[in-house]
């Protein structure tokens, strides 16, 4: 029998032990799938803590059903009946700008009567289909590609703020094409992106009079999607799918080496197991350790993705203590307000039972690549932080009557410019490994639709090479 080791239990190595399980019996393949975790528990990134009532994500929230990845690896193993959709006013966004939490608009009126952009501002926005198309060589990084096409202010308002909500990063180091590679395409494919939205809107029209299927996902980011006990029901579903036998907790892998009896040996620090294939599906710097005696070129290139801290700081209140209503998903503050949070997610908004009867749940985030000393700062000063930022965007005069507090060293892999270059590298190197795959959220995207995308992707090669052995 031949065996697949994966390193790393988090939704990345889960989906894909789960993954390769099924594909090899639908192949006919006899194959042993291990998984090797060096927490005492699966999960990665994903953890659901539930205290006093409320249920508090350690990271992710949900996933957006507006990709199909996730949505169809829940159907497959068995877990869909589970899912939990996000309230419908969790569609409502704002951002908080000189003072004020502006609606986030979704479409051209709202947009016209927002005051969240200037008129000047407006006009910027509105002359985005005279802007010429790229044509430098160079890797744009996300606030070149915001000011070029769409104007200074929209890139501080708009812009900033969404990177930091979904990377904890910054702008002017990210890369376009990494981070959101399809605006990339849309800028070379139509020429601009007012010049693709209509085109495409056109194209749906189209579609729908000829009666073909049209996704209709609420929103243009779709509707996020979690579980009643919370996300971290996700990756124990997919535990449990994939076996207790097969899934060896509290064993770090140090180093991957040549084997004797197959190409692989796995050595941690328990023991040694060989394998005929290995799939990495841990953070770039673990991997690179790993990869350090095997291939010092691909340890140097994976050494070289970053990574933003954050502080996560979830609040409870009793509800008739926010005179505020809490209608919506949350908000993000670009960084020239100069508060000390990213934005506030109302979790207890987003979805149902987050919180306890007569009760509210606010998660703010702190930190991320443009304040990465906040990792540093001591819970005391965390909350000072967070409740002097409330006071002044939300009007909460009160202490919170429940306070938990999430650190991430690690939060977040940053693509910044070059991340490109160094997967085509990676690429490259790999070629001499068959069989050794790398996955996981630190190469082409970070949210969950992302790494199951991934997984599928690194499960379908590894079943390929053991396959052809
Ligand atoms: C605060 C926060 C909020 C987020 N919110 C969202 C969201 O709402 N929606 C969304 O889609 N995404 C969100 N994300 C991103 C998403 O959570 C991650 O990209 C994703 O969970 C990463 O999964 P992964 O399996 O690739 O990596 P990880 O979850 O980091 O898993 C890697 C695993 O490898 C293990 N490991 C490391 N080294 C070794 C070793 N030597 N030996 C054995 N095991 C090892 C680790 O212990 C870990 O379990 C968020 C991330 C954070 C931090």
């Amino acid at each position: 029998m031949k065996r697949a080791i994966v390193v790393g239990g988090g939704i990345s190595g889960l989906a894909t032990a789960y993954l390769l399980g099924e594909k090899a019996r639908s192949a006919g393949l006899e194959l042993e799938v291990m998984l090797l975790e060096k927490e005492k528990r699966t999960g990665g990134k994903i953890l659901s803590i539930k205290d006093n009532g409320f249920l508090c994500e350690w990271g992710p929230n949900g996933f957006l059903d507006n990709k199909p990845q996730t949505l169809e690896l829940c159907r497959q193993a068995g877990a869909d009946s589970q899912l939990l959709r996000s309230n419908d006013n969790a569609r409502k966004r704002f951002i908080f700008s000189e003072g004020v939490l502006h609606r986030l608009p979704e479409n051209g009126p709202s947009f016209l009567a927002s005051k969240l952009i200037s008129w000047p501002g407006k006009l910027r926005l509105a002359m985005e289909p005279l802007i010429p198309q790229y044509q430098g060589e160079i890797d744009e990084t996300l606030a070149a590609f915001g000011r070029r096409r769409l104007g200074d202010e929209a890139l501080r308002k708009l812009i900033a703020p969404m990177v930091s909500g979904i990377f904890a990063g910054d702008p002017e180091t990210m890369s376009l094409k990494s981070c959101f590679p399809r605006i990339a395409e849309l800028e070379a494919q139509y020429g601009g992106l007012i010049k693709a939205m209509i085109k495409l809107a056109k194209k749906k029209k189209q579609d729908i009079a000829e009666g073909k299927v049209v996704a209709s996902a609420a929103g243009p980011g779709g509707v996020l999607t979690s579980f009643r006990g919370g996300i971290q029901d996700l990756t124990d579903i997919l535990s449990a799918r994939i076996g207790e036998a097969a899934v060896t907790l509290d064993e770090q892998v140090e180093k991957v080496a040549k084997g004797s009896t197959a190409p692989y040996r796995v050595i941690s620090d328990r023991g040694e197991l060989e394998a005929d294939a290995v799939v990495l599906a841990t953070p770039a710097y673990a991997t690179a350790g790993m990869l350090q005696g095997l291939d010092a070129g691909m340890a140097a290139l994976l050494n070289e993705i970053p990574y933003a801290t954050m502080t996560v700081v979830c609040f409870g209140y009793r509800r008739e203590r926010i005179s505020r209503d809490l209608d919506g998903f949350g908000y993000l503050i670009p960084k020239q307000e100069g508060k000390n949070i990213l934005g506030t997610l109302w979790d207890s908004s987003i979805f149902e039972n987050r919180a306890p009867e007569g009760h509210v749940l606010l998660r703010s985030m702190m930190g991320g690549a443009c304040f990465p000393e906040y990792i540093n700062l001591p819970d005391e000063e965390v909350q000072k932080r967070v409740q002097a930022d409330l006071k002044t965007i939300m009007g909460i005069n009160e202490p919170p009557d429940f306070v938990k507090i999430f650190r991430h060293e690690k939060a977040i892999p940053q693509y910044t410019v070059g991340h490109a270059k160094r997967l085509a590298g990676l690429e490259e190197q790999a070629k001499a490994h068959p069989g050794l795959i790398l996955t996981g959220n630190s190469y082409r995207g970070i949210g969950l639709n992302d790494c199951v995308a991934a997984a599928q992707r690194a499960s379908d090669e590894a079943i390929e090479q053991l396959k052809n052995r």
